[in-house]
């Protein structure tokens, strides 16, 4: 979904009044989602503190909180504001929750959520008291309990527009932004304040008319802006995508096994791994049942079976001169929808053969292989970065990073909204490049593929996340591809 900047967001709710809808019911709506938001993530009970401005983004973390409360949850608030400084909607929203909620003020437990609603897009410059106070106690308890801070709209002390960090801005783990995304909270800037990116859509508050604020428009890819493909009764295998990967090399066999059983998790039909003979033994031992393993020293041999996209480069490491000129001579002959990542990307780049970049290919590069693909890239923020690589290249680009980037010709640039930093770790590339090889396959176009996989990864690990015996240190790349399942379900 298009971002806008927080005049467009109250334009766009100015209009909504004159049509009729309430201030209120918006807010319950905006509450209500916010809640199931957090159930989403965070379905255990837990203890909930909601710290509180003076505006309607503190009446939106009350009525989640409500609803938390009536859910068996423990609720508190902390506010500095006396109560007649509040806005009578929030004050009403206070008193929806009992008489005496604002005498009793609590502080975070250990292991809380801590739901940021001091500022929203009313926001205006860097934080004032007593809200700096405010913010600089939350962001205590959130690194002291090992709490979880819930930004609602925008994390306060952040500039809505520009994603400039105010001094002692609130640190969010999750933002749950309202009706629509705004541009700000997609800065690189406001990274490690907005945390992983959640949309709660509101039917009458929608970006139709709406003039992009940029020439080349950032998107925000959530939950509800990807379609998925439902199959017909009567598929077989053939018709549900046929994936031919070029992965491993010695030492890096968990890089070619990760790749294919992402590819069959993504739901293709059929997977076909190649692998030089000498690791075909020890490939066959760790790779799951289901994937075809075939022995080959000749990647032309990818051309010959009827597949219906490739993935080429987990774990290739550093191949013989012969076998890249042959790996060269693939991408340039065929068709398919051709996935080439980490050291496939790094060969290209040593030998100079960026005429590879062809439309039907997609890059997956990290900020380190960026550089050695376009070292223009590191004069550059993400973005441009983005923006100049497709337009100088056909391929569809998919920029990873704690906010991953997908791109193609003049295509918006889409933000991923999902992830965490418990994927900082080995293998998470191989699955997201087995992921997008086989959706190509099941005939999602590449950018809608790219896209995909890149929200399904981050989803699986905020949803594995949710489970006692997963947590940040521990997740692996494994974890990611067992919550698959949960990520694809919770797609609308
Ligand atoms: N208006 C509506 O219909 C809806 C509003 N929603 C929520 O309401 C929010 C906007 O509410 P408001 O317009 O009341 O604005 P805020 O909740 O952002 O509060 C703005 C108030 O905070 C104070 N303030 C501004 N900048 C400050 C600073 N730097 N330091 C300290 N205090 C400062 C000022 O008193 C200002 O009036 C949205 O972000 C969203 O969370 C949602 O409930 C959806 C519907
Ligand atoms: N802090 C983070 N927040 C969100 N996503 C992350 C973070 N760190 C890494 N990732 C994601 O994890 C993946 C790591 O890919 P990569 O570095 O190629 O791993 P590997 O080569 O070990 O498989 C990328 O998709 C990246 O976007
Ligand atoms: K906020």
């Amino acid at each position: 979904m298009l971002s806008v900047t927080c005049q467009q967001m109250q334009d766009i709710e100015a209009a909504s009044f004159k049509q009729g809808h309430k201030p209120e019911s918006l807010m319950e709506q905006a509450g209500a989602g916010i809640a199931k938001t957090i159930l989403h993530y965070f379905p255990n009970k837990r203890n909930a503190v909601a710290y509180l401005g003076r505006g309607h983004n503190a009446g939106d973390a009350l009525v989640a909180l409500r609803i938390l409360r009536d859910l068996g949850w423990q609720v508190g608030i902390r506010c500095e504001n006396a109560l007649h400084e509040l806005a009578p909607l929030t004050r009403r929203k206070l008193r929806e929750l009992g008489d005496d909620f604002y005498y009793n003020q609590k502080r975070p437990e250990k292991d809380s959520i801590i739901l940021d609603g001091l500022l929203g897009i009313g926001a205006k410059g860097p934080l004032r008291e007593p809200l700096a106070l405010l913010a600089g106690e939350m962001n205590h308890h959130r690194v002291q309990g090992r709490s979880n801070t819930i930004a609602m709209d925008i994390p306060s002390g952040i500039n809505g527009d520009t994603g400039e960090v105010y001094d002692g801005a609130v640190i969010a783990d999750l933002t749950i932004t309202i009706a629509i995304p705004k541009t700000g909270l997609l800065s690189q800037n406001a990274v490690n304040h907005v945390g992983s990116l959640a949309l709660v859509p509101l039917e009458a508050l929608t970006p139709e008319n709406i003039q992009p604020s940029q020439p080349r428009p950032l998107h925000l890819t959530t939950r509800h802006s990807i379609k998925r493909k439902r199959r017909s009764f009567d598929t077989h295998k053939g018709q549900a995508g046929r994936v031919g990967i070029w992965a491993g090399s010695e030492g890096m066999l968990g890089a070619a096994s990760l790749c294919a059983e992402a590819a069959i998790r993504s739901g293709a039909g059929l997977v076909t791994l190649f692998t030089p003979p000498t690791l075909y033994a020890a490939l066959a031992s760790i790779t799951p049942r289901e994937i075809i393993i075939t022995p080959s020293i000749n990647p032309q041999d990818l051309l010959k079976s009827r597949f219906d996209a490739l993935v080429i480069g987990p774990g290739l490491g550093s191949p013989v001169a012969s076998l890249a000129e042959k790996l060269f001579a693939v991408i340039q002959e065929t068709e398919l929808p051709c996935v080439l990542d980490a050291d496939m990307l790094n060969l290209i780049a040593r030998e100079k053969r960026l005429d590879l970049f062809r439309k039907n290919t997609i890059l997956t590069p990290h900020p380190g292989e960026m550089a050695r693909i376009y070292p223009a890239s590191e004069h550059f923020s993400r973005v441009p970065t983005a923006d100049n690589f497709t337009s100088e290249y056909s391929s569809t680009l998919l920029y990873k990073g704690a906010r991953t980037l997908v791109a193609w010709e003049a295509s918006p640039i889409y933000h991923n909204s999902t992830g965490t930093p418990a994927m900082a770790t080995a293998g998470q590339g191989d699955v997201l490049s087995g992921l997008i090889g086989g959706l190509c396959a099941q005939g999602y176009p590449n950018l809608e593929a790219a896209r995909l996989a890149a929200w399904l990864c981050g989803e699986a690990c905020q949803l594995a996340l949710r489970e006692s015996h997963i947590t940040e240190e521990t997740l692996t790349a494994s974890d990611t591809i067992a919550h698959l399942a949960q990520a694809f379900d919770a797609l609308t």
